[in-house]
């Protein structure tokens, strides 16, 4: 079970589905949403130093090799962090925890979570590889998640979930959303904190503010997962 059942009784629901409804962007954060002791083995596993790889991307370009990122300007330069590559034969090591969560997130059950919270119906059928949607990741202090939209046709919802734990407001990397009227939305990356919001909707343009590079706290990780309409 990686759900939190209170989080998820009906009563629970009609509250998410009216915070959607009357924010902007449309948006609601679920704290505690996931069983904690079971998101604390997914944390120690993506707390192992392998697995990770480094992406860059640029405004213009998704995916961008280090020899075209060090022409790259830095105006153009969207994203630096890292991505957890799925180990490809995990059965009975620790990673395959981490992998049954994403698994799990990619399911009917989650799915069809979101589709009451958006009232939208939320299906994999025309999504030719799941998985790519499904990922963790981790900034460091050096690394940066620039302003963008994350609308493209079809995709409904884009799920953020956050696993610092003891995370302090002086380690920085907060998510800022452009919100209404110049007010922004800021949102502290807190341990098992989910963020869903509608990649359309108005002021959801968002960034991360830099990791504080003088704290203990090497990594802020988490979960972005994007789902998408028939
Ligand atoms: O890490 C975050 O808080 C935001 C990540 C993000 O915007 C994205 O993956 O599109
Ligand atoms: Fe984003």
């Amino acid at each position: 079970m990686w759900l939190n059942k209170q989080q998820t009784i009906r009563s629970a629901i009609r509250a998410y589905r009216k915070a959607v409804q009357r924010s902007t962007p449309s948006l609601v954060v679920i704290d505690g949403l996931f069983d904690p002791a079971r998101l604390d083995e997914v944390v120690t596993v993506l707390q192992q130093e392998q697995h990770w790889s480094t992406q860059h991307h640029s405004y213009s370009a998704l995916y961008v090799n280090n020899e075209t990122w060090q022409k790259t300007p830095d105006t153009e330069r969207f994203v630096q962090r890292d991505l957890w590559l799925r180990p490809l034969l995990c059965t009975n090591s620790p990673a395959a925890t981490a992998l049954a969560f994403l698994q799990f997130l990619r399911g009917d059950e989650f799915m069809s979570l979101l589709s009451k919270i958006f009232d939208v119906q939320i299906t994999d059928i025309n999504v030719a590889k799941p998985e790519i949607n499904t990922n963790f990741f981790r900034l460091s202090a050096r690394d940066f998640v620039n302003q963008h939209a994350d609308d493209s046709p079809g995709r409904e919802i884009c799920m953020l979930l956050y696993l610092n734990k003891d995370w302090q407001d002086h380690n920085g990397g907060e998510l800022v959303f452009i919100g209404q009227n110049e007010q922004p939305v800021t949102i502290a990356p807190l341990y098992n904190r989910c963020v869903l919001f509608d990649p359309s909707s108005e002021g959801s343009e968002h960034w991360v503010k830099p990791v504080s590079g003088d704290s203990a706290v090497a990594y802020r990780y988490n979960v972005t997962s994007w789902y998408w309409s028939e």
